[in-house]
């Protein structure tokens, strides 16, 4: 079984190398070949040609009952790593600033201990890639990749939470995080002299003007006992000082903890778009995809069991969670499949995203041991 030491190895390697959604070539290479490493008698491992950097796991059950679905997910962000750890990422401009090396290092620790002990029930392992943006999960759903054995009974899946103490299990009945849509939005006017704004239609001015009427949704047109989210993460507009840019472009995400709710907001957005359109004589296209970022709803009953497991082992430091207005395409895989996502706590001063993000590498063994304990626990119930 991989000790500590083994596992803090192998998330080293992971966090040095990472790469972004759909181009992580190199870490599903390094992904096969650590668990090439492992006793293979009751392996299956299994790659998709339409979705290269993907791998499944089946673990053969003794005597199943069911087939367990685990997943995570491997992609990065692009972000420069400002950390300065000696094990820094060696991929300019790219960050596992979410904890995604944690997250496959805790897989490979939990199918590890399967692969040397045969569990009950048969278990399939999911390494995803594109959950910060592109739909992985989505993408393998519509592939037919969960057809025939490699379908879960029950689906789980974690995510890092450095607001937790390190190595603690967090988890909720219901809804754990937000749906969300991306959104993407172009403002085409006309572009000119600085000198003459009266000859051009300035869209540094529209998009300003659409950012802050969309700073009115959340305020005016949700209800406030709700909850939503509009982050504009990215303006990009115009070429130099003195020339008027005759377009603008805005990315951003939509959160909601209901559907209905990210629906209010997008059907907003466009409003606004229109309304932009109008009274600056532009053209202004609002482009929404939600993909698979449905939000993240716990199966109540097989929840249920996962918090008493946790909250009764006396090894697992349990927390109830309040729903965070994270996305995530796990959600998309537990509407089709039922089961539950719950963080592993990797306490950090810095939050998911930023560049100095450090997760407690003492989290992973404790996540490890806790999920095995789980999934055995599940093997021995009806
Ligand atoms: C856990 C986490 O941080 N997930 C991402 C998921 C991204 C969703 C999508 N690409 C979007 O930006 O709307 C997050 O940003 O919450």
């Amino acid at each position: 079984m991989l000790d500590s030491k083994a596992l803090i190895e192998i998330r080293r390697h992971l966090h040095q190398f990472p790469e972004l959604a759909l181009k992580e070539y190199a870490t599903s290479k390094y992904i096969r070949h650590i668990i090439g490493n492992f006793k293979q008698e009751y392996l299956e491992i299994r790659t998709i040609e339409q979705l290269p950097t993907a791998t499944l796991v089946y673990v053969k059950g003794s005597n199943p009952k069911r087939t367990i679905g685990y997943r995570c997910d491997i992609d990065a962000l692009p972000v420069t790593e400002k950390t300065g750890l000696d094990y820094q990422s060696k991929n300019d401009g790219c960050m596992h600033a979410c904890g995604h090396d944690i997250h496959m290092t805790v897989a490979l620790g939990i199918l590890n201990y399967f692969s040397e002990h045969q569990p009950k029930d048969n278990l399939v392992f999911f390494f995803q890639p594109a959950e910060e943006s592109e739909n992985g999960g989505k993408l393998a759903y519509e592939l037919g990749v969960f057809e025939g054995k490699w379908c879960p009974d029950e689906f789980y899946g974690l995510h890092d939470n450095p607001q937790l103490p390190a190595g603690s299990i967090g988890c909720r009945l219901g809804t754990l995080f937000a749906g969300t849509t991306e959104v993407n939005v172009t403002l085409k006017g006309k572009g000119g002299h600085a000198a003459y704004p009266q000859l051009a239609n300035d869209m540094v001015v529209a998009a300003s003007e659409y950012i802050n009427q969309v700073q009115t949704v959340v305020s005016r047109s949700i209800d406030p006992i709700q909850s939503g989210v509009i982050t504009f993460g990215k303006l990009s507009a115009g070429t130099i000082r003195n020339v008027i840019a005759g377009e603008a472009r805005i990315e951003g995400t939509i959160r909601g903890l209901t559907q209905t709710m990210i629906e209010k907001i997008d059907s907003r957005l466009k409003a606004i778009g229109q309304g932009i359109a109008i009274s600056f004589g532009c053209e202004v296209e609002v482009e929404l995809n939600q993909g698979g970022y449905l939000p993240v709803e716990n199966n109540p009953e097989l929840t249920k069991k996962f918090i008493d497991f946790m909250q009764n082992n006396n090894q697992v430091d349990f927390i109830e969670t309040a729903p965070a207005m994270t996305g995530e395409d796990f959600g998309y895989l537990l509407h089709k499949f039922p089961g539950t996502m719950f963080w592993l706590g990797v306490e950090d001063s810095s939050q998911l995203h930023s560049d100095t993000f450090t997760p407690k590498e003492a989290s992973i063994s404790k996540g490890v041991k806790a999920i095995i304990q789980f999934i055995e626990f599940r093997m021995s119930n009806k």
